[in-house]
């Protein structure tokens, strides 16, 4: 039986780790970027020719700028469209943003065919969907869905509700998720099933929780 969390318990998780055992944010971001990079290695039935990121501004895209920087460093072709207000983006975007440009990753815009790409990298929104989603989120989440690529999404398909499993406004299909430490109690109903695809749950040191702590030692 799969362990399932909510979206706030996983957000719990993520704070007690970083706030109150002391492992930075910034080295929960870049072991994230590795588990997903090898996941996207893992799936077969990923093409990583030509790879589009979608990163939001949030952590979620910072997951994804990872994963940016770590197929660049081993000789894939990758662009990244980032998509809302640079000015929002957290600290550890800024400064995984700061290292793409390093390495002269090139940006991609939003009116652009996404038809040129062999995959996308889902990072708009993880945990912090708080809203249905609009604008150009849901420009970009459509465009995807009706692209030939197959996504590979983080921790959560943008779009899709955590703990329910339900559509908010549009949602990503994705061909797999990598989600962080736990699948989220949403992930693993029948109705999210052709919006996570095969999931991977990523151990990236988050702190497991009494519960799952006993769980696992009687398992
Ligand atoms: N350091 C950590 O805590 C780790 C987090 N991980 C990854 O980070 C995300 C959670 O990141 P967070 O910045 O809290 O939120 P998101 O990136 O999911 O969302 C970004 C931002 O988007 C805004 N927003 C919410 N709903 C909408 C909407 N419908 N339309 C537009 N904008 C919206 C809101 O302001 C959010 O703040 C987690 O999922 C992991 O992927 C690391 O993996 C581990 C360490
Ligand atoms: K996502």
């Amino acid at each position: 039986m799969t362990q399932t969390i909510s979206v706030e318990e996983s957000r719990q998780l993520d704070a007690k780790t970083i706030n109150e055992i002391g492992i930075p944010s910034m080295v929960l971001m870049e072991r994230a970027g590795i588990k997903i990079y090898e996941n996207m290695l893992d799936n077969k039935d990923l093409d990583l020719s030509k790879v589009l990121i979608l990163a939001g501004t949030g952590n979620n895209g910072g997951d994804g700028l990872v994963v940016a920087r770590l197929l660049v460093t081993h000789g894939y072709s990758v662009h990244i469209l980032t998509v809302g207000n640079p000015a929002h983006a957290s600290d550890d975007h800024k400064a995984q943003a700061k290292i793409c440009d390093y390495y002269e990753i090139p940006k991609a815009f939003l009116n652009e065919d996404f038809n040129q790409y062999t995959i996308l990298v889902d990072g708009l929104f993880g945990s912090g969907l708080s809203r249905n989603v609009g604008g150009d989120f849901a420009t970009v989440i459509d465009k995807a869905n009706a692209a030939d690529a197959n996504t590979h999404a983080i921790d959560i398909p943008s779009g899709l509700n955590g703990d329910t499993g339900e559509v908010m406004g549009t949602a990503i299909k994705a061909a797999s998720t990598s989600t962080i430490a736990y699948a989220k109690n949403g992930m693993v109903t029948e109705q999210a099933k052709p919006y996570t695809g095969k999931i991977y749950v990523d151990d990236i040191g988050i702190y497991r929780g009494k519960r799952f702590e006993e769980a696992s030692l009687i398992n």
